[in-house]
């Protein structure tokens, strides 16, 4: 193990390398090298810090993170990357610790690592364990609806709904919920095809809403289309087991309603009690609902799009990289 890693977040200033940034820089176990702010998009300046660390965080757009890795010379340097650029690229890993037995010893070893989507993770965390168990074929259909907090668009859209707010007066929100991505294709679906291990690719319908940061990933599953379709607590008892020895992912109690705010909501946005907990922290909740007489489920996700969705993590597979506790700086 490295005495004190070098890290440097190229993209410190953007949403995601801003709370990364302030995750670690209460840290004195590693040392976190900065560029000067009117270089940061100088490449010869980007070059050199990045190979003289221990640790390169990306936290660009897909084009700038692929001309980060094209400066990359040196054998040494570790590269952990925030965007989609490389997510299933080859002699990349990605850095989904839960995702299958193994995966954190790949993600140790590799010089390469990509940091899953935010949606992604949600519907991995639910999905995958009933695929590698053989409790859905993998030929099952498979649609994803999801929402998002605004702060999942970057700075951009932070900005367009921060100057909605300062202006409104009272009136209607900017998008206080939209669906989007309605040509279909959105960038993570490849990663949520492929990881899944799914015969074909889910569809995909994300949202936004007016709430910054949190988001639910549901998966409804249509059991009645299968001749002997597995029970709720059975589909709930997989993810259970699957999911046994790990920190970061909690499966929720089967068809609990005190987990729902007023015993009717599973809300991804209010700003107090149980529905809030997931923000600022790095785990994924995974619940399961179900009736098997109509032969109806729905899996969800909740997490915080810049906890176990970005930011949490980067730190997670950081400390995966460098050979420190996993969840030094997380709990
Ligand atoms: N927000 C989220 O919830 C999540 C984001 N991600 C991914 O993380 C990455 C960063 O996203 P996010 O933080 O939201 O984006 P932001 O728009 O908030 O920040 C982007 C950062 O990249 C910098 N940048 C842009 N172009 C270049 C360039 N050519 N060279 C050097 N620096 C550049 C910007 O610098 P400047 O400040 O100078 O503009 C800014 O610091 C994206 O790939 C995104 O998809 C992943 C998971 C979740
Ligand atoms: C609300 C919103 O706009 N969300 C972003 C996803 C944010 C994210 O996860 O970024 P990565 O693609 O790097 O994973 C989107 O749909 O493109």
């Amino acid at each position: 193990m490295i005495a004190k890693p070098k890290i440097f977040i190229d993209g410190e200033s953007g949403t995601t390398g801003l709370h990364i940034y302030s995750r670690l820089n209460q840290r004195d176990d590693i040392e976190l090298v900065s560029i000067e702010a009117s270089k940061r998009r100088d490449a010869t300046e980007r070059a050199k810090l990045i190979n003289a660390v221990d640790v390169v965080i990306l936290c660009l757009p897909d084009d700038a993170a692929r001309e980060a890795v094209s400066l990359v010379s040196s054998t040494t340097v570790k590269i952990l990357d925030a965007s989609s650029a490389h997510r299933t690229a080859n002699n990349w890993v990605y850095g989904f610790p839960e995702l299958n037995p193994g995966q954190r010893e790949k993600i140790a070893s590799a010089q390469f690592v990509s940091n899953p989507g935010c949606y992604p993770t949600g519907f991995l965390a639910c999905i995958r364990p009933l695929i590698a168990k053989g409790i859905l074929k993998s030929n099952f259909p498979i649609t994803v609806n999801a929402v998002s907090g605004y702060s999942g668009g970057g700075k951009n859209l932070i900005k367009q709904y921060h100057t909605f707010h300062e202006q409104e007066a009272g009136g209607e929100s900017l998008y206080p919920y939209g669906i989007y991505g309605l040509q279909f294709g959105h960038k993570h679906v490849k990663e949520m095809h492929y990881y899944s291990e799914l015969a074909s690719p889910p569809l995909f319908v994300p949202a936004v809403g007016d709430f910054e940061r949190g988001m639910l990933v549901q998966i409804p599953l249509p059991l009645g289309i299968l001749d002997n379709p597995p029970s709720g607590e059975v589909i709930h008892q997989a993810i259970v087991n699957y999911y046994q020895s790990e920190k970061f992912v909690q499966v929720a109690p089967y068809q609990d309603s005190t987990l729902l705010r007023d015993g009717i909501f599973l809300d991804a946005m209010s700003t107090t009690g149980y529905a809030y907990a997931m923000n600022g922290t790095n785990t994924v909740q995974v619940f399961v609902f179900a009736n098997d007489t109509t032969k109806e489920a729905l899996l969800v996700a909740r997490l915080d799009n810049l906890g176990k969705g970005a930011s949490g993590a980067a730190i997670q597979n950081l400390n995966i990289m460098l050979g420190f506790p996993e969840e030094l700086g997380l709990l």
